[in-house]
C-alpha cells in the first residue's frame, strides 16, 4: 500500500488512541539509528525471495492458535529454508504468536512485532534464524532500545511515513501488518490462523485494536489472486 493511501487510515488511528505523529516519527528514526552500520539484517530482497509465489501462513496470537496449528502440522510440511515454492507453508508469526509457534516445535520464517510478544522467546527464535520485522512506535522506544541490538536479521518498519530503510506496508497491528507484508511481497496464498477478532477476554484497548485488525485485514486481503483460507 502506498503512504498516500494509508495516512489517511493512520490519522483514524492517531485520533481514536490518541497516540502521537510525532512520537512515532521519532521511534522510526532511533530505530534506522540502531541498525544503521549493522551487518547481516534483512533486505527487501530478502523478504521478497522468501514469500514472492509461495503459500504462506499468518499467525495471529489468539486464543485458538494451538489447535489450529495442530490441524495445519497434521497436513503436511512446513517450510524449509531453500524449500521450493511447492514444499509447504512459509509461517509468519505476529509478535506474541510466536510462543505457541516454538512449544509447537515450529520455528517462524518472519516475526512481525513491535516487541511486547515474550521477548526472550523472540530472541531465542531470531537466534534459531526467523528474520524479524521489528515495528517502531512511539510507545515502544524502551523496548528498541534494550532488543534491537539482540536482534538478528532485522528490518525495520513505520506506521508513519516511510524513511530510507524503515518501511511502511501499511497496517498497525502485528497480525494484520503481517498480512499487508504477505501481500506486499507477492504471497501466493495467505491463510490464516489464531485470529479471533471476538475473543471475549482481552482489555478494553485491546478490543479496540482487534476491530482494527479485522478491517485492515479484510482490506489487505481484498483482491487476492486466489481467495483466501481462513481456518475460522
Ligand atoms: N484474540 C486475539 N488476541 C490477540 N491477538 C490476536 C487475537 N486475534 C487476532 N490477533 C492478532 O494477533 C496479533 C499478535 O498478538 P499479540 O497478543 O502479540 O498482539 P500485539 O499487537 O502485540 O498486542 P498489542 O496490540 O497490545 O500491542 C495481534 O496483533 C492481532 O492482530
Ligand atoms: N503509538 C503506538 N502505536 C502502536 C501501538 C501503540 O501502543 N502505540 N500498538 C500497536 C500494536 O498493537 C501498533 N502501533
Ligand atoms: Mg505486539
Amino acid at each position: 500500500m502506498r503512504f498516500e493511501e494509508w495516512d489517511p487510515i493512520y490519522r483514524e488511528i492517531l485520533e481514536e488512541f490518541g497516540f502521537s505523529r510525532d512520537e512515532d516519527e521519532a521511534a522510526a528514526l532511533l530505530l534506522k539509528g540502531l541498525l544503521s552500520g549493522r551487518g547481516g539484517d534483512l533486505s527487501l530482497e530478502d523478504l521478497d525471495s522468501m514469500i514472492r509465489g509461495r503459500r504462506v501462513l499468518v499467525c495471529g496470537n489468539g486464543p485458538g492458535l494451538a489447535l489450529e496449528l495442530g490441524a495445519i502440522l497434521e497436513e503436511g510440511p512446513m517450510a524449509r529454508p531453500g524449500a521450493s515454492r511447492d514444499e509447504g507453508l512459509v509461517v509468519i508469526a505476529a509478535d506474541g504468536a510466536t510462543t505457541p509457534l516454538l512449544a509447537a516445535g515450529v520455528v517462524p520464517d518472519v516475526i512481525v512485532t513491535d516487541l511486547d510478544g515474550l521477548l526472550p522467546d523472540i530472541v531465542a527464535a531470531s537466534e534459531r534464524g526467523s528474520a524479524v520485522v521489528v515495528h517502531a512506535h512511539g510507545d515502544n522506544v524502551a523496548a528498541l532500545l534494550e532488543y534491537v541490538p539482540r536482534l538478528r536479521k532485522v528490518l525495520a518498519t513505520t506506521q508513519a511515513a516511510p524513511l530510507e530503510g524503515v518501511y511502511n506496508f501499511g497496517g498497525f497491528t502485528d497480525g494484520d501488518r503481517a498480512v499487508f507484508l504477505a501481500r506486499h511481497f507477492g504471497a501466493e496464498e495467505i491463510r490464516l490462523i489464531g485470529f479471533d477478532y471476538d475473543d471475549p477476554a482481552v482489555t478494553p484497548k485491546k478490543k479496540k485494536k482487534l476491530a482494527w485488525a479485522r478491517r485492515l485485514v479484510a482490506m489487505a486481503l481484498e483482491d487476492q489472486p486466489s481467495p483466501p483460507t481462513s481456518v475460522r
